[in-house]
C-alpha cells in the first residue's frame, strides 16, 4: 500500500498568520506530497486517523528534536545577485557615488557569461543555504545572463522573480547603458523566452532600475510592456537624498517620486518598490490604494548611511510590506540578519523618539544655557505619541508572510 504523502513531519511548528504575527504550534504533524505540497498539519492526537487516510507508516515520519522547529522559508523581496561577487566591501561611498564607483564596473563583467554562471550559483546556493526560498533578484542588463540566472534558481528548486535591469542614463560608467529601443527589446526577449521555459517556481519581473536611470519613455514602454505580459514589477524608491533631489531634477512635472511610478502604470498590486525610507504619507496612500509592496532594507539602508524606513507607520497604512538583505548595499545575504537589522532599526527609532519626549534638549546642546546654539525644537523633534517598536514576532511575520504579500495578490494585508 503506497503513501498518499512524500513525507511526515512530528514537533513543533511555527508560522505566521494574518490575525497572529506568530503561531506556535506543539506536538503536531504535517503531511508533504510528492509535489513538495502541504497536505495536512494536524495535532498529533490525529495521527492514527491521518495514518489511515493518508496511508502512511510510522517510518514515513521525521520526528524534530525538542530543540527543533518547523518555519516557513523566508522571502527575500530585493536582493542584486551580480553584487554578491563584492558584498562585504565597499561600504564607504553615499549611494549614487557607490553605484558610479563599484556598482556598474562589477555588473558590467556579467555580459560573459561563464563569470555570471559562477557567481550566480554562489548567490542562489548561499540564499538556500540560509533558508530564503523565495528571492526576487536584479540581474544586470544583460539579457543571457539573466536567463542564466532564472535556470540556475530553476535546477536548484528556488522560489524566485528574476528581472534584467533596465537602464538607458548612466554618464558614468561607460557602456553599462542601453539606448532606450535596446531596452524595451531585449526586455521583451527576456519576458518571451522566459515565458517559453515554462519554469514552475521562477518567473520573470519588469526591473526598471530606478527612475534615475531610466527615461521617461523607458519607464512609459515598461508599464505598458507588465501589462501585456502580466507580469511582477520591481525598482527602488526614495532610498536617499542625492537620489531624490536627482528625480526632482530630472521629472520635474511629477508630483513627487511615486507620481513617476504611478503616472507611467509601474505602481500595480504585483509591484515591489526596495527602501521607501522617505515616502510622504501622501505617497504611502497611493500604495495603499494600488495595493504595492515595499521591500524594507535596513542592512542597506545603515551600510550606505542612506536613511531609515519607519516601518511601524507603513504597516499603519497596510501597506503590503517584506524585508530584503539588498546584498550588496546590505553586506548579508542572510534574511536572519535582516530580520535582526530590522528590530535594531525599530528600536533606534524607539529610542529617539523616547529621547525627544523626555530629555530637555537645551541642557543637552548648549552647555551655557545659550539658545542660540542649537535651538532644541531643532535638534531633536518632541513628538507626543507613544511610539510602539516592533515586536520580534511582527519581525519574523515580515520575513515570512510579509514577503509572499508583494507577490501574491491574494495575500491579505496585515496590521
Ligand atoms: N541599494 C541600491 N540602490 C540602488 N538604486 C539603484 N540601483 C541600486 C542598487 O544597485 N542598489
Ligand atoms: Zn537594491
Amino acid at each position: 500500500m503506497t503513501s498518499k504523502v512524500a513525507y511526515c513531519i512530528k514537533g513543533t511548528f511555527v508560522h505566521a498568520t494574518d490575525s497572529s504575527p506568530i503561531e506556535i504550534l506543539q506536538n503536531h504533524i504535517m503531511g508533504v506530497n510528492s509535489k513538495g505540497k502541504i497536505e495536512f498539519l494536524e495535532h498529533a492526537r490525529e495521527q492514527l486517523k491521518l495514518a489511515k487516510k493518508w496511508r502512511f507508516s510510522e517510518s514515513d515520519i521525521r520526528e524534530l528534536g525538542s530543540h527543533e522547529f518547523c518555519m516557513p522559508g523566508m522571502v527575500d523581496t530585493h536582493i542584486h545577485a551580480p553584487q554578491y561577487s563584492f558584498s562585504g566591501t565597499a561600504l564607504d561611498l553615499p549611494l549614487l557615488e557607490w553605484l558610479d564607483k563599484y556598482t556598474f564596473p562589477t555588473e558590467k563583467k556579467y555580459k560573459e557569461v561563464d563569470f555570471a554562471k559562477n557567481i550566480y550559483t554562489s548567490i542562489v546556493r548561499r540564499t538556500l543555504r540560509n533558508g530564503t526560498t523565495t528571492a526576487c533578484y536584479f540581474a544586470t542588463i544583460y539579457t543571457d545572463s539573466s536567463l542564466l540566472l532564472a535556470e540556475i534558481a530553476h535546477n536548484y528548486g528556488q522560489r524566485a522573480f528574476v528581472g534584467k535591469v533596465c537602464m538607458d542614463i548612466n554618464n558614468f560608467v561607460p557602456n553599462y547603458k542601453e539606448t532606450t529601443d535596446e531596452s524595451i527589446a531585449e526586455t521583451e526577449r527576456f519576458v518571451k523566452t522566459f515565458l517559453e521555459r515554462k519554469y514552475c517556481r521562477v518567473k520573470p519581473i519588469i526591473t526598471p532600475r530606478f527612475a534615475v536611470s531610466c527615461s521617461e519613455k523607458l519607464l512609459q514602454e515598461l508599464g505598458e510592456l507588465a501589462i501585456i505580459h502580466g507580469t511582477h514589477i520591481q525598482s527602488h524608491i526614495s532610498e536617499a537624498d542625492g537620489e531624490i533631489n536627482l528625480v526632482k531634477t530630472l521629472f520635474p512635472n511629477y508630483k513627487n517620486y511615486t507620481d513617476v511610478y504611478d503616472k507611467n502604470k509601474l505602481l500595480t498590486d504585483k509591484t515591489v518598490m526596495a527602501h521607501g525610507c522617505y515616502l510622504s504619507d501622501e505617497e504611502l496612500a497611493i500604495f495603499r490604494e494600488r495595493g504595492a509592496a515595499i521591500s524594507h532594507c535596513p542592512n542597506s539602508n545603515i551600510s550606505l548611511c542612506s536613511g531609515h524606513l519607519d516601518v511601524r507607520k507603513v504597516l499603519e497604512h497596510k501597506v503590503k510590506l517584506g524585508l530584503g538583505t539588498d546584498v550588496a548595499g546590505g553586506y548579508s545575504p542572510s534574511m536572519l540578519d535582516a530580520f535582526r537589522r530590522t528590530m535594531d532599526m525599530s528600536k533606534v527609532l524607539y529610542i529617539q523618539h523616547e529621547l525627544g519626549q523626555k530629555i530637555d534638549c537645551s541642557s543637552l546642546y548648549s552647555p551655557r544655557g545659550n539658545q542660540q546654539t542649537m535651538p532644541a525644537s531643532k535638534a531633536l523633534p518632541n513628538k507626543k505619541e507613544k511610539y510602539t517598536a516592533l515586536t520580534y514576532k511582527e519581525a519574523f511575520r515580515l520575513a515570512t508572510l510579509g514577503g509572499s504579500q508583494g507577490y501574491c495578490p491574494e495575500v491579505p494585508v496585515f496590521r
